[in-house]
């Protein structure tokens, strides 16, 4: 077998030895890659191994390569915060359980308002249908008969949303301010589809409200 290793032989050994690596490897891309080097030494092979070459199997190989590079494009994208918009960066920040690409899924089935006057968000005692996250502005709370500002960068509605329970405090934001709103039945459709981004949402909303506790002052 291994007398053909000078002739056009020599790439097939190759493509077999890139495929084996590739098994090896349990980080998708670099194993993507490795299979795609792969794919390319089988079609030099298949291109040189006879007087005519083999283009059923050049004509799938190609395929597959190119099945790979798409998924090598997606998976690359998902990475990084190409296209992204530099206040999304931002909110990324504070979303950092999260990677871009489970983000931009995120962002897709929110939408991002600019109040043009004052908001109410949510109303204690009642259930909310939805999840804000405030990006400026000032959100003025009232619980009982105490009131309180809430500043941004943090969430309005995850208390409900993550004890099911109706809101806790009404709140009202301020004209001028920003926000991003989900509706929370979308969220759920969501996390059904990608469990990864529920518990990852979860552990975002739990370091918010830990924050939010960290802040608090005890008013009576
Ligand atoms: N003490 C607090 N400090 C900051 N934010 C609060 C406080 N109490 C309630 N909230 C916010 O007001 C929201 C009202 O709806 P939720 O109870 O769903 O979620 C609540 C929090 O986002």
């Amino acid at each position: 077998m291994f007398e053909t290793l000078t002739g056009p032989a020599i790439f097939v050994h190759l493509a077999a030895i890139m495929y084996v690596i590739a098994m090896l490897i349990r980080e998708q891309l670099i194993l993507r890659l490795f299979i795609l080097a792969g794919t390319g030494l089988y079609i030099v092979y298949y291109f040189t191994i006879g007087d005519v070459p083999l283009w059923e199997a050049i004509f799938w190989s190609v395929m597959i390569g190119l099945t790979n590079i798409y998924s090598i494009i997606v998976m690359s994208l998902e990475r990084t915060t190409f296209n992204m918009t530099d206040e999304e960066k931002v909110i990324l920040g504070k979303f950092s359980s999260l990677n871009p690409g489970q983000f931009r899924k995120l962002m897709k089935v929110g939408q991002a308002q600019d109040a043009n006057a004052e908001t109410l968000m949510t109303i204690e005692g009642k259930h909310s249908d939805y999840l804000y996250f405030l990006v400026s502005g000032t959100c003025r709370a009232k619980r009982g008969d105490v009131t309180f500002d809430i500043n941004e960068s943090c969430f309005i509605g995850e208390i409900s949303m993550l004890l099911n329970i109706p809101a806790t405090a009404t709140t009202l934001l301020e004209t001028g301010g920003r926000y991003i709103v989900w509706s929370k039945e979308d969220i759920e459709k969501l996390q059904r589809k990608n469990p990864n981004i529920g518990i990852a949402l979860s552990s975002i909303m739990k370091l918010d409200l830990a924050e939010k506790v960290s802040k608090s002052v005890r008013v009576a």
